[in-house]
């Protein structure tokens, strides 16, 4: 099975095989090259301790959030030396020979490590996705969970526990100056076991002979309440005012998206963002995605404290395990929709 890795037979192919050619509404067509969000906010989280400071940045925060549902960081405090450290890893994963990977594939979501290709399961996704991921639940003792990481390239689980740690920093910093900005008790989603969960899914894109007819992943809006971005070579999209437009990679920065159960628990105050993924011809692209969300049997419903007469709940309560399967199944259909419009209430 493992032979399905694109990283084992795109290079050979001169055309793209029927089962990833996306329907004529879904694929992304003539918008591959798009225009670069020029407006998407760039926040400099350097002098978080100045008091003056802070409030601009969680102004901003709080403005990106409710314009586009994402921003960039930049001086975040994750080291850069480890950041790079940590893409050249992956790469050289993507890149090893299939035999060497073999062991890691798995069509089994429920495994805490995997190598797989496309949206989540090859068979079962509708349209395959042109992408393969390797998937990381990050739970503590992290000394558990390393041993089924692989040994090679050698430092790889060393770097990508030491990276698991300061991105979980950095989400805790980012998921603070969301509390100052909502009005809710610093430490507030760290309390309710609403920010327990991580993983980390990092997408390897190889070069396509026809990015026009494929996705990397279609339009999806994040499941879960955070998720931070490392990205070194454009092909992410973010829809905003009714067009595609390219999230442009800078150096050393996160790109931060609202996910829908901080949509959720927020009553509509921050906007989860719709993005995509497209594919280019000639270099292959790696992401590396930190996903921090709610453990699976908690309850999720707006805060209380964010519901009163004049900004009436907008959500009904559900377990977020219900919400993430018809998430699944959303995004293996390739629907293209927001999994949260079905829990909206009518008011
Ligand atoms: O690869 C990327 O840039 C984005 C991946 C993504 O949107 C996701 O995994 O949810
Ligand atoms: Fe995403």
């Amino acid at each position: 099975m493992s032979t399905l890795l694109l990283s084992s037979w795109s290079r050979e192919v001169q055309s793209v095989p029927a089962n990833y050619v996306f329907p004529k509404d879904k694929r992304p067509g003539g918008d591959i090259e798009v225009p670069v969000c020029k407006d998407l906010p760039v926040i400099d989280l350097s002098q978080l301790d100045g008091i003056d400071h802070r409030v601009k940045i969680v102004q901003q925060i709080m403005k990106a959030n409710r314009d586009f549902g994402m921003f960039q960081v930049i001086n975040h405090g994750v080291s850069e030396e480890l950041a790079d450290e940590t893409m050249t890893l992956f790469k050289e994963f993507f890149n090893m020979p299939t035999e060497d990977n073999a062991m890691y594939y798995s069509e089994d979501g429920t495994k805490g490590f995997r190598l797989y290709t496309s949206t989540m399961n090859y068979i079962k996704d509708g349209v395959n996705t042109w992408k393969d991921s390797v998937r990381h639940n990050i739970c503590q003792p992290l000394e558990d969970d390393i041993q089924s990481w692989p040994e090679n390239p050698p430092r790889y689980r060393e770097l990508v526990g030491a990276y698991s740690v300061e991105v979980r920093k950095l989400s805790s910093r980012i998921l603070d100056l969301i509390c100052e900005g909502l009005g809710v008790e610093l430490g507030y989603f760290g309390r309710n076991e609403l920010s327990k969960r991580q993983s980390l899914i990092v997408h390897h894109y190889p070069p396509c002979p026809d990015p026009s007819l494929v996705l990397g992943i279609c339009g999806h809006t994040d499941v879960n309440l955070l998720t931070l971005l490392q990205q070194d070579i454009s092909g992410l999209q973010i829809f905003k005012d009714g067009q595609w437009l390219g999230v442009e990679p800078i150096p050393h920065a996160f790109v931060i998206n609202i996910s829908d159960q901080l949509e959720i628990i927020s009553n509509g105050k921050l906007r989860s963002a719709l993005h995509r993924v497209v594919t280019n011809t000639s270099i292959a692209r790696t992401s590396l995605n930190t996903f921090i969300g709610p453990s699976l049997e908690s309850i999720i419903e707006p805060e209380k404290a964010l519901v009163s007469a004049s900004e009436p709940q907008l959500f009904k309560s559900f377990r977020l395990k219900e919400y993430l399967d018809i998430n699944t199944a959303n995004l293996r259909e390739a629907k293209g929709t927001r999994t949260l419009e079905a829990y909206k209430l009518d008011i």
